[in-house]
Formats: structure tokens, sequence, C-alpha cells
């Protein structure tokens, strides 16, 4: 029989996740899917377990219990070694950026590459910055240090550097802290070019609804231990319960 080509590939599959600090029981039986090639969008508030859950995805934070897969791989069960394997194509972009100050924005991009791929020429290396600096728009800040950029193109310049390694799947927490309106709006389109140019499957933490509007092919609402709403945008803000609309009100209209 030939499979059926309805059925997308899941990159992540996530089932029955529990996970408690004493008696702080953050995780509680949380089910999530990543798509091959979708943006999806986790929200909830502070301390509601968005960032225990992407540790757990990436293997550094075993939960209580629940089983994750991630491109076909038993995360849990996997080796130090394994796991290093895995985090390679599984890109992280952190709320912060964390570039390295003392390094120029070259120096910053060349890194990932020059830590973990062996035996690339100088001309490659070259040509991989250049490309990675020409998806973010940044080609002019090569030479620059990362105090010398504004808080948008450090972001963007993260982003690119994250990109070298060329990840199967994008993890951007909160990307647009911090951001005035239009260099969010600026962040937001690059999320959706790295989907469309690289064809990543991205989960994209945040606050920001307009950046969840934007960015997200599908929306997944935690809270109280569990994704509660998952659907598109305006599938999971088209309802009455209280928690969910304040999440809304609070964005747009204060
Ligand atoms: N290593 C840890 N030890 C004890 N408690 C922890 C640990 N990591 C997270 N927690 C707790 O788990 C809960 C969820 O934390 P988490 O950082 O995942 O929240 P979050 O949804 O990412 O919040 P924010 O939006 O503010 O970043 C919090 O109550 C936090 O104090």
């Amino acid at each position: 029989m030939t499979p059926s080509t309805n059925t997308p590939e899941r990159v992540i599959e996530i089932k029955d996740l529990h996970v408690a600090f004493g008696d702080n029981y953050v995780l509680r039986g949380v089910n999530l899917d990543l798509f091959k090639g979708e943006n999806l969008v986790v929200l909830g508030r502070s301390g509601t377990g968005k960032s225990v859950l992407i540790k757990i995805i990436v293997g550094l934070l075993a939960p209580d219990s629940g089983q994750v897969r991630v491109l076909e791989q038993d995360v849990l069960s996997l080796s130090a070694v394994e796991l290093e394997k895995l985090r390679l194509k599984v890109g992280f972009s952190f709320q912060n950026s964390a570039l390295y100050d003392s390094m120029t924005v070259r120096e910053n991009l060349e890194f990932p590459l020059v830590r973990n791929v062996r035996n690339l020429s100088r001309a490659e290396i070259d040509r991989a910055v250049e490309e990675a600096l020409d998806d973010v728009g940044l080609k002019q800040t090569i030479n620059q240090m990362p105090s010398e950029l504004s808080g948008g193109q450090r972001k963007r310049i993260g982003i690119a550097r994250t990109l070298m390694l060329r990840p199967e799947i994008m993890l951007y927490d909160e990307p647009t802290a911090g951001l005035d309106p239009i260099t969010c709006i600026e962040i937001n389109n690059l999320i959706n070019e790295v989907q469309e140019r690289h064809g990543a499957s991205s989960i994209v933490i945040t606050h920001d609804l307009t950046c969840a509007k934007q960015t997200g092919d599908r929306v997944a609402m935690l809270f109280d231990g569990q994704f509660q709403r998952v659907g598109t945008f305006d599938e999971v803000f088209s309802t009455d319960d209280e928690r969910v609309q304040q999440f809304y009100h609070y964005n747009f209209t204060e």
C-alpha cells in the first residue's frame, strides 16, 4: 500500500509530558506536534513552562514522564553523543541573541561552522557567512562588533548565526521581546523568510500576539500545564474563555 500523501510529516511529537519541580506542577500532560515546514507559535503567560518545554525538546532537561520524538528520534533515550548530533539539526535562537561581544559579526557567524563542521576551506566559510548575512539583509555589518549594532540587528545576526548550520528545526525564544513595533515586523518577516527559503519547521515562543498572527501557521496556548487551545490564530481566539480573552485584550487594547 502506498502511504497516504495527506498525512503531514511530524518533526516533533510530544505525548503526555509531565514535569514538576517539587510541588510546582509545571507541565501536566502536554501533547504537541510540530509538522514539517510549519511555524508553530507557543503562547502562554510567564511561568507556564514554555522554556521548560524547549529545554526538554533539546534534551537539556528530563521530564518526569512522557514521550518526546524529534526528527524521528526518541530524545529521552539518546546518549550524550547522539543528543549532540541531534542538536546540530535544531537551531535555537536565544532571547538575548547570545552573540560573543569580543568577536566581529563575521567571527560570530563563523564560530558554529568552525566548531562543528570539519575540513571547510576558507572560501567555503566566507561563502556561508555571506549567504547567512544576505538571508538577514545585513551584509554591511560583516566587520562590525555586536556593540555597534541595534537590538534588532543583533537579533537578526543571532538568527543568521543559528542558520549557519542549516537546521531542520528552528526554536525562537521571544524573538521580538524588547524591540520597537517596526523592528518587530522585520523580525516576523525574517521568521517567515526562514520558513520559505530554508523549509525550516519552527517553534516560536512569544507573548507578542502581532508576532503570533504574522508568523504562526498554528498557535498553541499553554495554560494550567497543558495546551488548552491549538489551531489557527483566529480559531484559538474565537472563544469566550476568559483566560484566552484576557491574553488577547492585554496585547491589543493596552
Ligand atoms: N530548574 C528549575 N528548577 C526549579 N524550578 C524551575 C526550573 N526551571 C523552571 N522552573 C519553574 O518552572 C516554571 C516554568 O518556567 P519557564 O521558565 O518554563 O516559564 P516560561 O513560560 O518560559 O516563562 P517566561 O515567559 O517568563 O519566560 C516556573 O515556575 C519556574 O520557576
